[in-house]
């Protein structure tokens, strides 16, 4: 028996910063970046007397990572305790492996489904972890090999390639730093967490994924996502050792959404896990009234979501999170006004995606024509192509939209100067300028917390492809992630050999 689950990675595209207080929403969509997690036993039979012993075998294998690790695991706590070297150790997929038991265990009332899980689990657990090559930065390898920053030679690496790491750095205490992986800024950790949580739910019998379906809308609401969830967040928070807005393991789970925070109150009891013991935290935290919002939320059709790495280094999360709060406390009237404004223009976006999405449900011929045509050309000429009243509700949503968003960045880039961060970074701003002043161009920004990580840019019909274009011709590597409304989802099987038949494999550049 063997399970294979997988949830994605997401990109904000409105929201920063006021998504960390309820109730601002963000607007994140999840993508087809994707990490998977492979669960099956390490031994096929349960040997006789086993069912007496107080651990099992856990595995965890990494084979990106080239790394591998073993485990004992208690029966009666649910912990782990590593067996193999500490730097094979990984505290998402630990976390994510003892909150899933745990829960599972608090899930399960029957006396005799709670035997045939403890021999479930004395059977051992063989956890493989793979995530798409979109999570990660191929950037300086394609430069050093002088290759051209386009998404083809993106497309002929193996899939699920190994990783490299950033070089080690001094920190400046004459310390050397852990290398980390280089990342494009999709939330590997809660893609992976929510992964590795959605196969252990699913295979100890916690939940029933099997019929996730298709679309996101079928799920969103299902008890089973919403156990996943808690499960998954829980464990994401302690293993990062803080508690973020959510939305990244929100988006995991669920797929694209309009997200609104939980209460960080609910993970009281997990942050003082040292003093309880870990059945008790997640008995507590699964049975609470988890109350973030999730609401239907994605791309209107003939839109197309593109990221590109402009290679100007990464930014910290933590610290320009840290500086707005700061600059929160110091100056709260004016925080507070551009806070207002912000929040204002991301309604003024959400609301005119959501009617063009309504539109090209009511009125097809009417979108279809003007995103078309629109696609062909920049901004200014687009209120020119609505030839009936339908068309041109249509065009006028397509240009409010692009206001809106003026509107965003404006203010992003106010608060970034305001509390001394780089949200919208000079070199960007030219860079997100001139994409939005190309055809079928309609936004054009940082996401997140913005800094020097990826940028995207929300194109109507083919315009991507001229995008990615220019992108390259000024050394903006354009990724090869879309939008996918999916949240997490069982999977057929192994995604190596599913990805083996189509993969077009040319050259090995890790
Ligand atoms: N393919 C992989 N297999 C196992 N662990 C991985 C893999 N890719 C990334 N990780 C782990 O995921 C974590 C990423 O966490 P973090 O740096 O917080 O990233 P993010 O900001 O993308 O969430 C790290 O602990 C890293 O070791
Ligand atoms: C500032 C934020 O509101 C958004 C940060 O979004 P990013 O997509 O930049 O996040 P990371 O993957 O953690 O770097 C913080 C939050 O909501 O937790």
């Amino acid at each position: 028996m063997e399970v294979v689950a997988s949830a994605p990675g997401k990109v904000l595209v409105a929201g920063g910063y006021l998504v960390l207080e309820r109730p601002n929403p963000g607007l994140v969509l999840s993508t087809t970046a994707r990490f998977y997690a492979i669960v099956r036993p390490i031994h096929d039979e349960l040997s006789p007397g086993s069912w007496a012993w107080a651990w099992a075998d856990v595995k965890v294998t990494s084979p990106q990572l080239s790394r591998e690790a073993a485990y004992k695991l208690s029966i009666k706590n649910s912990t782990l305790q590593l067996t193999s070297a500490r730097e094979s150790a990984n505290p998402f997929v630990e976390q994510a492996i003892q909150f899933s038991i745990a829960a599972a265990k608090v899930s399960i009332a029957d006396k005799e489904k709670k035997d045939a899980l403890d021999k479930l689990l004395l059977r051992g657990l063989n956890i493989t972890i793979l995530g798409s090559n979109d999570f990660y930065s191929y950037r300086k390898q394609i430069e050093a090999r002088g290759l051209p920053l386009t998404p083809e030679v993106l497309l002929s690496l193996p899939p699920f390639c190994s990783i490299t790491f950033n070089s080690e750095v001094a920190n400046g205490t004459g310390e050397i730093c852990k290398p980390e992986v280089a990342k494009t800024g999709l939330g590997s950790s809660a893609a992976m967490t929510a992964s590795v949580v959605a196969a252990l739910l699913h295979y100890l019998g916690a939940v029933n994924l099997s019929c996730s379906g298709q679309s996101s809308s079928d799920t969103a609401t299902g008890q089973d996502f919403d156990f996943v969830h808690a499960v998954a967040q829980s464990a994401h928070c302690l293993a990062q050792g803080k508690i973020g807005s959510g939305f990244d393991v929100s988006a995991a789970v669920y797929g694209s959404q309009r997200y609104t925070r939980f209460s960080p109150e609910i993970l009281s009891s997990a942050q003082v896990i040292g003093g309880s013991c870990l059945p008790d935290v997640v008995a507590d935290i699964v049975t609470r009234r988890w109350d973030h919002e999730k609401t239907q939320f994605s791309l209107p059709p003939l839109m197309c979501l593109l990221l590109g790495e402009p290679g100007t280094g990464g930014s910290s999360t933590p610290s320009m999170v840290g500086s707005v709060k700061q600059w929160q406390k110091s100056d709260p009237q004016k925080s507070a006004d551009t806070w207002s404004k912000l929040g204002m223009a991301n309604s003024v976006l959400e609301n005119q995606l959501r009617s063009l999405s309504k539109l090209s449900e009511d009125h097809w011929d009417a979108y279809e024509s003007v995103v078309l045509s629109c696609s062909r050309l920049t901004f200014m000429k687009w209120t020119e192509v609505a030839t009936n009243q339908q068309q041109e509700l249509v065009a006028k949503s397509l240009l409010a939209a692009r206001d809106a968003f003026l509107e965003i960045r404006l203010h992003m880039r106010e608060m970034g100067m305001a509390a001394g961060v780089p949200i919208e970074p000079e070199l960007q701003t030219q860079l997100l300028d001139a994409t939005m002043n190309m055809e079928g161009v309609l936004l054009a920004g940082v996401p997140g917390a913005g800094g020097f990580d990826a940028v995207f840019s929300v194109t109507l019909g083919e315009a991507s492809r001229a995008v990615a274009n220019a992108w390259s011709s000024v050394g903006v590597l354009p990724l090869l992630v879309r939008e996918d409304s999916r949240g997490v989802s069982l999977e057929a099987g192994d995604p190596r050999t599913e990805e083996v038949s189509t993969a077009v494999s040319s050259i090995q550049i890790s």
